[in-house]
């Protein structure tokens, strides 16, 4: 008999609060205090704009060029610290934070806010499709064949809620030769917002070196 894990596995980075990590934060935070600040704000926005700027210019100037950046991004194995879906270095990550289950399936739960909104106070599909398409490629890893999305087919069966703890799941169901098939889903209060069937291929683009 398997003993119980008293830790889930965790499958994706989590945030330090500190470093870059914070700065990610509170980027995110600027984001969202942004969205319809608009013009009716009392706040100064040409200022904010010079001031992010400067942010901006300040972090150019010590980053390493970009290339260095791609091989530093790419370098060790497993989890990623910056895509675009529960990266803690990706202001536009969520994030979703995923981890893997005993029975061979990934889980995660996330928030999503108003840069995520598609029809009133609920999340645009394209998010949806964004979310599905990661957990599905790690649950394919979590599974032990991964491969590239070749189709990402979603159903939308109820809008899915802004500000609310969504549940976000991948399990592999099928590997046959280069042929991985996956399937997921985005609910809500224990209601399925969307699902997702997904076929993906088995092939792997190069690192950076
Ligand atoms: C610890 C946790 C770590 C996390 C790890 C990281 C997780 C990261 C998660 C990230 C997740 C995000 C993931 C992303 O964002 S992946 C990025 C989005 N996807 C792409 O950019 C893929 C672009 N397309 C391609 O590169 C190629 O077209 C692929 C790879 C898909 C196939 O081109 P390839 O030349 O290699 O294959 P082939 O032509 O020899 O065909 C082979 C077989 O496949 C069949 N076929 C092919 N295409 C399709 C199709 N569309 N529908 C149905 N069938 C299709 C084909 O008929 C043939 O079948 P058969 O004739 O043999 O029967």
């Amino acid at each position: 008999m398997t003993a119980a894990r008293e830790q889930p596995l965790e499958l994706t980075a989590i945030s330090h609060n500190e470093g870059v990590d914070a700065a990610v934060s509170a980027a995110r935070r600027v984001i969202a205090s942004l969205l319809h600040a608009g013009d009716g704000s009392a706040a100064e926005m040409k200022e904010v704009a010079d001031r992010l700027n400067a942010v901006a210019d300040h972090l150019d100037e010590h980053a390493p060029a970009m290339d260095q950046r791609m091989v530093d991004m790419w370098s060790g194995e497993g989890i990623t610290r910056h895509d675009p879906v529960t990266g803690p270095e990706n202001t536009i990550a969520p994030p979703l934070h995923l981890t893997g289950k005993d029975d061979g399936s990934v889980e995660g739960v996330v928030a999503l806010g108003l840069p995520y909104q598609g029809p009133p106070g609920h999340v645009h599909g394209g998010i949806s499709a964004l979310l599905l398409d990661h957990t599905l490629g790690v649950a394919n890893h979590w599974a032990g064949q991964s491969g590239m999305t070749a189709e990402l087919t979603l159903r939308y069966h109820r809008p899915t809620p802004l500000f609310e703890q969504l549940t976000v799941t991948g399990e592999q169901i099928a590997v046959d030769g280069r042929k991985i098939r996956t399937r997921g889903a985005i609910t809500a209060r224990g209601e399925v917002c969307v699902s997702a069937d997904g076929l993906f291929i088995a092939k792997h683009l190069p690192r950076p070196r």
